[in-house]
This record gives C-alpha cells, sequence and structure tokens, in this order.
C-alpha cells in the first residue's frame, strides 16, 4: 500500500495510510457555530469543515469572515475547510448567485483564515481556473469535488470526475456518491482504488448513505484520504460519531498492520 502523494497542511499530511478525519459545523449563525466549535475541539478531529451554505448570513462578506476568523482562533492549529455547497449537489439554498460564490471564496481565501476551500466541477474553467490562481496566490489549498445525493455513477464517470480535479490544478480531488445497492458501493472503491493508483493528487472518496457507510471507514485502505464524521452534528447521510469511526479505523489499522 504505498502513499506518496502528500500534501500538508499545518503539519496534517494527506494521502498516507493515516485518513484525515473532518467534522463539518452547520450552525446558521454564529453563536450556534461557535458552540459547535467548543463541542467538537475536545474530540480532536485532524480537520474541520465550515459547510457555510447552512449559514444564514452567507451574502454579508464581513460577517463571513469575522466567523471564520473567530472559527480559526477557537481551532487553533486544525486545519480549517471553508466549502459552499450547491443545492444540486446536496447543501442548503442560498441566495448567491456563482459568480457571487466565486467572489466570497476569494476574499475568504484573502482574509487568511482558511487552510482549504472545496468548490464543485460544474463551474465553467474560466471560474475553476480563476480560483485555482486566487487560492494559490494565498497558500489555500484548493479541492474539486462533485457530489449525487441519489446515485452513484458508472466507474468511467466516477473516475473521470476525480481527473478532471487533478487537470485543473486541484491540491485534492473529492467525489461523494449515493449508491442504491453494495454493487455501487464496489464501483465507488475500484474507481477510488484505481484513481489513487493513477493520480499526482490525494483523493477523498464516500459512498454515503447506511449502505455506503462501510466507505467512510475502510476508504482509506483503498486510497482514500480524508473521512468525514460527526462531531457534533452532520452534514451527509451516513456520517458515523467520530469516537467509533476512530475505535474503528484503529482496529482496521492494527488488523492491517499499518
Ligand atoms: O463533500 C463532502 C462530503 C460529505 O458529503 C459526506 O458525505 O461526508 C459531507 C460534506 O459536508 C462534504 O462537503
Amino acid at each position: 500500500m504505498e502513499r506518496t502523494k502528500k500534501v500538508s497542511i499545518r503539519g496534517k499530511s494527506l494521502g498516507t495510510t493515516q485518513p484525515l478525519i473532518c467534522t463539518p459545523l452547520v450552525g446558521s449563525d454564529t453563536d450556534q457555530i461557535m458552540s459547535e466549535v467548543a463541542k467538537i475541539r475536545p474530540k480532536e478531529p485532524d480537520m474541520v469543515e465550515w459547510r457555510v451554505d447552512f449559514f444564514k448570513n452567507l451574502g454579508n462578506t464581513t460577517a463571513v469572515i469575522e466567523t471564520a476568523s473567530k472559527i480559526r482562533e477557537a481551532l487553533g492549529r486544525i486545519p480549517l475547510l471553508f466549502t459552499i455547497r450547491s443545492e444540486k449537489e446536496g447543501g442548503q439554498p442560498i441566495s448567491l448567485t456563482e459568480k457571487e460564490k466565486m467572489q466570497l471564496y476569494a476574499k475568504v481565501c484573502e482574509s487568511g483564515n482558511i487552510d482549504l476551500i472545496d468548490c464543485e466541477l460544474f463551474h465553467d474553467d474560466e471560474e475553476l481556473l480563476w480560483l485555482r490562481q486566487v487560492s494559490k496566490e494565498y497558500d489555500v489549498r484548493l479541492i474539486l469535488s462533485y457530489h449525487h445525493f441519489h446515485l452513484t455513477p458508472g466507474y468511467e464517470e466516477i473516475l473521470n470526475k476525480l481527473l478532471k480535479a487533478e487537470s485543473y490544478g486541484a491540491d485534492m480531488a473529492k467525489v461523494a456518491v449515493m449508491p442504491t445497492s453494495t454493487d455501487d458501493v464496489l464501483v465507488l472503491l475500484k474507481a477510488t482504488q484505481d484513481a489513487h493508483k493513477q493520480m499526482n493528487i490525494p483523493i477523498i472518496t464516500i459512498s454515503m448513505g447506511n449502505l455506503g457507510a462501510i466507505t467512510r471507514m475502510i476508504g482509506w485502505f483503498f486510497g482514500s484520504s480524508v473521512t468525514f464524521a460527526v462531531g457534533e452534528n452532520h452534514s451527509a447521510p451516513g456520517q458515523i460519531p467520530i469516537d467509533d469511526l476512530k475505535t474503528v479505523l484503529k482496529i482496521i489499522q492494527r488488523s492491517a498492520g499499518v
């Protein structure tokens, strides 16, 4: 099991035999979010994702940046991922246009409060390349992602999404899809393994829901470098509590001799 594609963020390495555990923040205002942070911190996640599409003041850039700064301060050295998930890929309805969304990503990169951003691959070439350039300028890692909350596309399509993310210069490529059968779960894992062998950046893959929950525990074995778990609240179906996940990971890693 070779793991050579390392990306380091605040001393945490992705792309190793140790998957990073990321817990989401889904509060709708700053107080709720800060209370989530306070409850999550003692559970020691490797990374925290702020799902900004849940934030009701999303249209107010100053409020977003102030909240990001508070989260940053409370997290200490834990890397912070900033995500605006679109409604069509399983996020909350928001009032921002795609252009405004891109501008917000850029402003937040510039603020110095975040370590990574997650942007969906459906944006056009120009927007993706622009965001890549801006995030690089401010030393923010870029995850380019694809989600489907109703089905699992075929093997080729999953692989192509991951390769596409790499072709835009992403630091990481992510796919999260919904299985309707255990076959779908195997398709996701096979695509994970093959993408991991072919690609030069770390990948993150998830099969969601109850059927896919197993991938949150074993995906790393096939090449997925981050797994999402519940710290205080969940942000997608199938996430399991961080303490359970840590226990399971320890057992699997010990058994696998890694
Ligand atoms: O893309 C992902 C993965 C995810 O959808 C999951 O299934 O754990 C959870 C989201 O918050 C995150 O942005």
